[in-house]
């Protein structure tokens, strides 16, 4: 598809411009002055050797809108609230002397006198284009996108920027075999031949040797339930009393945490050894479905929950015997999983329940209604507890939950043992189970460790032992020193060597991790070039998927709609239709790529089917833009790169490695692209900081004094450069083009207007929320409010546009409370315990902690506007007031321009 607009990767070097001075003199400044004055006057050269019939055939003209005298862009956005530039020039890291020389050249270009690069030589933006769609809706601006622009710096970009051989790759060497840690010999056929896996993982090795050392004894003799009330238990032996409780743990496997790196296996670390361990039981005469459930595994999220379940349908597929094999003794088809998160009707989980499930897959919440309602739910017996994401889990706040559904399972053998002890009394006892003793397991994995899965793991492990991912040389040694489990000490909590730092995140050490520090107002076009280059370079093999993150369900709504309406010729930018049931959109600027969004205000079928349609196997490249709900634990094929379009507001450098984490999986390559605003490039030395090197990386960089893991600047000229292609600096027209694209579909209706309002407003308010350790580099007053809106494709900023009319707050709770219903129906849980928090649904329960702040920092700002008497709104364009043009945020509206400032600044 010819999208019009070239891709042209070749860099003219010729043309590049020169770093800005660094340094903090006046005499430096003005250096960078001089710099810049020529600059402009190489372009200006260079644009008049750059003929149009010298372009390469390949490349293709920007859009045609006829040309038309140019209107000169206003002076530096006017409405600029005070303090906003310096702001977006401060509070830069001075150890980076080009970022902070960057942020000063900010000012200095902006503020130099002398034509700009614009004025002199660029294309002129074509009024008529913006005309022709915006009549009657009041003056006309032209895109002003590079002139009075920030000067960026001509940050080289490198090539590869991957630190290590991959660290969550499967091992090597004849040692490592699934086969070698004990695993039976009907898995290894399945993995190997159904699921083409034939080597463990590092965290596998680390752990399948221990959770596969306690294989249940099927010939065992039945013996009596214990309580504390049995005088003896002959057929054991075993204490009585107290220590019973111990005995009985240490008669299975202790609790183990498992953490290792995103991408590295746990989910089949966990599954493998609760498949093997019950498989035996089919073959038990009296086994069947009513023996209740076995193995319960907990994910936050619907979706995880059912990607969880899907790998255990698959496991669960295996054939019974292997082929060729005689035997007498034959697995039956017991074993079969549930899926339990709220997603089908209650009567009918209740249903399946009361049928029996040996093991179920479910949410918290769904998972503690059952435990508390549905009395035909078996769980008595249950031999394995998996918390899976247990930091996500924390995030959730099922803190609670959690604790509920561990008493409740305790609760529940109390009553089997008890219902079992009674029919023994009464001489009827047929059903005997022997594993009363083995207690239950419970497993927690993470990908990271914090305070808050500390206390979770204090909460609900008994002696755990920890599981961290070895490295491949590691292995070798223990393997050749002992097939066996690593030993174990037999009491405390024991940790499993490993020489990554364990209070550190660690990335997958192949995974290129990039940042772009980015000039507000280019935030959107250089997104899309990015994305250009990103989709062009995409391959099959490679992976052709691209994650996208923002911070908020409007901003991805936002950007969605804009992306799939933009037209780049002059046809009407009509409003296009997209309900909230829309899966997949396509935009001219991205050929042949599909655009598909998830957040958790959309409802659940909509989410499956936009996952569905990003995940599925094409020669198309598919982005995807979400909220951090996409972050944690989702295994999607062929993701090649990670865009983080803005920076996490919450979770900080453990959310950064989950986000990255959805690409270079299982030892495959991966991009991890970040915007960093001028004023937010501290923030790389501060995640850098908190990430630690994995394995083998570790070791070989034991000595190293610089911080372990490093993310590599690219220039976001490179990035334009690549993005839109042509000689020289065509690619400001081409961008310019875009971005005047963008501005005519905002103007072209009052809903897209509404909606950009609403993006842009809750862009904000997330951006608020920064916690307070992140305040350095993500401070709102930093923010330069006209570049913003310039990045929501807005002529003006929203808060400028207000005409001091007042809005009753009245007209707008309606929607609102309309809008958090539906959050709520649509939930990610749908649980009870999402759903009886007041602010409902999932994508607002997962933002508790940063809806708190946020809330409390806009209260204390509606305080202000109440005491004016007034609460009010973002208004709409030209005086007329769009009804939905609220914030996006609920009742806390920001009444005017001033206000906005005055909540920035602190002022009264
Ligand atoms: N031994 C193996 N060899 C090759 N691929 C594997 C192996 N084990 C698991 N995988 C694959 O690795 C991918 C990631 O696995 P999984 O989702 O379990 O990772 P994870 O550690 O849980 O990651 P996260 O922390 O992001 O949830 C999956 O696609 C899985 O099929």
């Amino acid at each position: 598809m010819d999208d019009g607009i070239e891709l042209n990767f070749a860099v003219s070097d010729g043309l590049k411009r020169k770093a800005v001075s660094k340094g903090g003199r006046w005499t430096d400044r003005a250096a960078a002055r001089k710099t810049a004055r020529q600059n402009v006057k190489a372009a200006q050269k260079a644009r008049r050797d750059v003929a149009p019939s010298k372009m390469p055939s390949h490349q293709v003209q920007v859009p045609s809108a006829p040309r038309q005298p140019a209107i000169r862009p206003p002076p530096v956005t006017p409405s600029e609230p005070r303090g906003a530039r310096l702001a977006e020039q401060g509070g830069g890291d001075t150890s980076r002397p080009s970022d902070s020389a960057l942020a000063r050249a900010v000012l200095e270009h902006a503020s130099a006198p002398g034509p700009s690069r614009s004025q002199v030589s660029k294309p002129a933006p074509q009024p008529s284009a913006v005309s022709s769609s915006t009549k009657g809706k009041g003056p006309q601006i032209i895109s002003s996108l590079f002139s009075s622009n920030p000067s960026y710096q001509a940050v080289k970009t490198t090539g590869s920027t991957v630190i290590g051989a991959p660290s969550n790759a499967p091992l090597k060497g004849d040692a490592n075999t699934f086969a070698g840690l004990g695993l039976d010999p009907l898995l290894v056929h399945h993995l190997t031949n159904k699921m083409s896996l034939r080597a463990p993982t590092g965290i596998q090795r680390s752990a399948l040797p221990y959770l596969l050392s306690e294989p249940l004894d099927i010939n065992a003799r039945a013996v009596s339930p214990l309580d504390e009330n049995d005088e003896e238990r002959s057929s054991t032996g075993s204490p009585k009393g107290k220590e019973r409780a111990v005995e009985e743990h240490q008669a299975g496997l202790r609790d183990v945490l498992i953490q290792s790196q995103t991408g590295s296996g746990k989910t089949l670390t966990y599954l493998l050894p609760i498949v093997q361990t019950l498989l035996p039981l089919s073959r038990l005469s009296y086994i069947d479905r009513s023996i209740g459930t076995l193995a319960i595994i907990v994910a936050p999220t619907r979706e995880l929950a059912g990607q969880i379940e899907k790998v255990l349908e698959h496991l669960l597929s295996m054939a019974l015997s292997l082929p060729g094999a005689e035997t007498d003794e034959h697995y039956t088809r017991w074993l079969v999983s549930g899926l339990f998160t709220g997603g089908a009707t209650k009567t009918h989980e209740k249903a399946r329940l009361r049928k029996g499930v040996p093991i179920i897959v479910a949410t918290p919440g769904r998972l503690l209604d059952h435990l508390q309602s549905t009395s035909s739910f078996q769980c008595g017996k249950a031999l394995f507890l998996v918390l899976d994401e247990a930091d996500r889990l924390m995030d959730l706040g099922f803190e609670e939950t959690i604790t509920g559904i561990i008493k409740a399972l305790d609760g529940r053998r109390k009553l089997a043992v008890a219902a079992e002890k009674e029919m023994d009394e009464v001489g009827g006892g047929t059903m005997r189970w022997p594993f009363w003793n083995r207690g239950r397991t419970t497993m927690l994995c993470s990908a990271t460790v914090d305070a808050k899965v500390e206390r979770l793991a204090g909460m609900s492990l008994r002696d755990p032992v920890i599981f961290r991912s070895e490295a491949n040389d590691q292995v070798e040694r223990n393997v050749v020193k002992d097939k066996k489990p690593l030993g174990l000490p037999s009491q405390n909590s024991i940790e499993m060597p490993s020489h990554a730092d364990p209070d550190k995140f660690t990335p997958p050490s192949q995974l290129s991790q990039r940042y772009i520090v980015t000039p507000t107002k280019l935030r959107l076009v250089t997104l899309v070039a990015l994305l250009r280059s990103l989709v062009s370079a995409t391959s099959g093999n490679g992976g052709n998927k691209i994650i996208v993150f923002l911070s908020s369900t409007d901003t991805v709504d936002y950007h969605w709609k804009l992306l799939g309406g933009v037209k780049m010729d002059d046809a009407d930018q009509d409003e296009q239709e997209t309900s909230t049931n829309m899966i997949s959109l396509s935009s001219p600027i991205l050929p042949k790529t599909t655009i598909q969004r998830l957040h958790g205000s959309l409802p659940l079928a909509t989410r499956k089917a936009s996952l569905a349609k990003f995940t599925e196997a094409s020669e198309s490249p598919s982005i995807l833009l979400a909220t951090s709900v996409a972050s944690r634990g989702l295994d999607l094929p062929l993701v090649r790169a990670v865009v983080q379009y803005d920076l996490p507001t919450e979770g900080g450098a453990n959310e950064y490695v989950h986000r990255v984490g959805r690409t270079a999986r299982a030892g495959k390559g991966g991009e991890a692209w970040a915007f960093v605003g001028p004023a937010e490039i501290g923030w790389v030395k501060w995640v850098e900081e908190k990430m630690g090197l994995a394995g083998d990386v570790a070791d070989a960089n034991a000595k190293r004094t610089e911080s372990s893991v490093r993310l590599t600047e690219a220039g976001v000229e490179d990035i334009l450069r690549k993005g839109f292609g042509g000689s020289g600096y065509e690619y400001e027209a081409r961008a310019t083009d875009v971005q005047m694209a963008f501005e005519r579909w905002v103007l072209a209706s009052d809903s897209n207007a509404a909606l950009a309002r609403k993006a842009f407003g809750s862009f904000m308010r997330a951006y608020s929320t920064h916690p307070i350790e992140e305040k350095p580099f993500f401070h709102p007053k930093s923010l330069h409010l006209g570049h913003l809106a310039k990045s929501f494709a807005l002529r003006e900023t929203p808060s400028t546009l207000g005409t001091g009319q007042t809005s009753k707050v009245q007209p707008q709770q309606k929607p609102i409370q309309a809008k958090r219903k539906r959050d709520a129906e649509s939930s990610d849980e749908g649980e009870k315990a999402a759903e009886e928090r007041p602010r409902g649904g999932k994508e607002l329960t997962a933002r508790n902690k940063t809806e708190e702040r946020m809330y409390a920092a806009v209260r204390k700002a509606g305080r202000n506007v109440k005491s004016g008497g007034t609460l009010g709104e973002f208004s709409g364009t030209g005086g007329k007031k769009s009804n939905n043009a609220g914030t996006g945020g609920g009742e806390f509206q920001v009444m005017d321009g001033n206000e906005i400032e005055r909540m920035l600044s602190g002022r009264k």
